[in-house]
C-alpha cells in the first residue's frame, strides 16, 4: 500500500508520450499522423474527481482494498505506463521495492530531518528538489 501510493503521488516517470503512425478517430477527436500524445500520468494520480477530495494526501490505506477499492478508474493508475509498451520490469521492480523496504526497516528506524524541505520537481523523472535529508538510527 505503501509502495502504491508513493509511485501514485510521485510517479517517477510523470508523463508517457505515444506518436500516431496514421491518422486516428477517437470519437470526435481527430489524431492525425505524425502528432505526439502526452498522457500526464500525474494529472490522471491526482484527479480529485477519481481518487476522491483528499488525492493530493499522501495515504496508504486508500490502496487497502487493491488499485480497484482506491480509485474510480483503475486504468488510469499507471506508474508503470500501460498497453503494450508497459514496463517489462514492473513485477522486478515491486519485488525490489518491497526487499529493500523490509531490508531496512528491520534493521534502521528513519525520521525526516528538519532540514527537510518538500519539494517535489519534475527532472528527467520526479525527484526531491533538495534531496531527502534523513535521520538514521540503528535497531
Ligand atoms: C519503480 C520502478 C520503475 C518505474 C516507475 C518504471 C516505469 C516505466 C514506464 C512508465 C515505462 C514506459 C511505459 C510506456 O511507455 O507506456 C517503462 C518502460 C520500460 N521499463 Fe520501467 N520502470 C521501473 C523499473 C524498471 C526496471 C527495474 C526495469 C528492468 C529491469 C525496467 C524496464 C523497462 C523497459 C525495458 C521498458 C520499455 C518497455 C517497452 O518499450 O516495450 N523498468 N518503465
Amino acid at each position: 500500500m505503501v509502495i502504491h501510493e508513493s509511485l501514485r503521488l510521485y510517479p517517477p516517470v510523470a508523463v508517457v508520450s505515444r506518436e500516431a503512425l496514421e491518422d486516428m478517430q477517437f470519437g470526435d477527436i481527430l489524431v492525425p499522423k505524425g502528432v505526439n500524445i502526452w498522457t500526464m500520468v500525474l494529472t490522471l494520480h491526482t484527479d480529485p474527481q477519481i481518487w476522491g477530495p483528499d488525492s493530493y494526501i499522501f495515504n496508504p490505506n486508500r490502496f487497502a482494498n487493491g488499485i480497484t477499492g482506491a480509485c474510480k478508474i483503475p486504468q488510469v493508475y499507471m506508474p508503470f505506463g500501460v498497453g503494450p509498451r508497459v514496463c517489462l520490469g514492473q513485477n522486478l521492480a515491486m519485488v525490489e521495492l518491497k526487499l529493500l523496504i523490509s531490508l531496512l526497516l528491520s534493521n534502521f528506524s528513519f525520521s525526516l530531518s528538519p532540514n527537510y524541505t518538500h519539494s517535489p520537481v519534475l527532472r528527467l523523472v520526479i525527484e526531491p528538489e533538495n534531496g531527502v535529508d534523513l535521520l538514521v538510527n540503528k535497531l
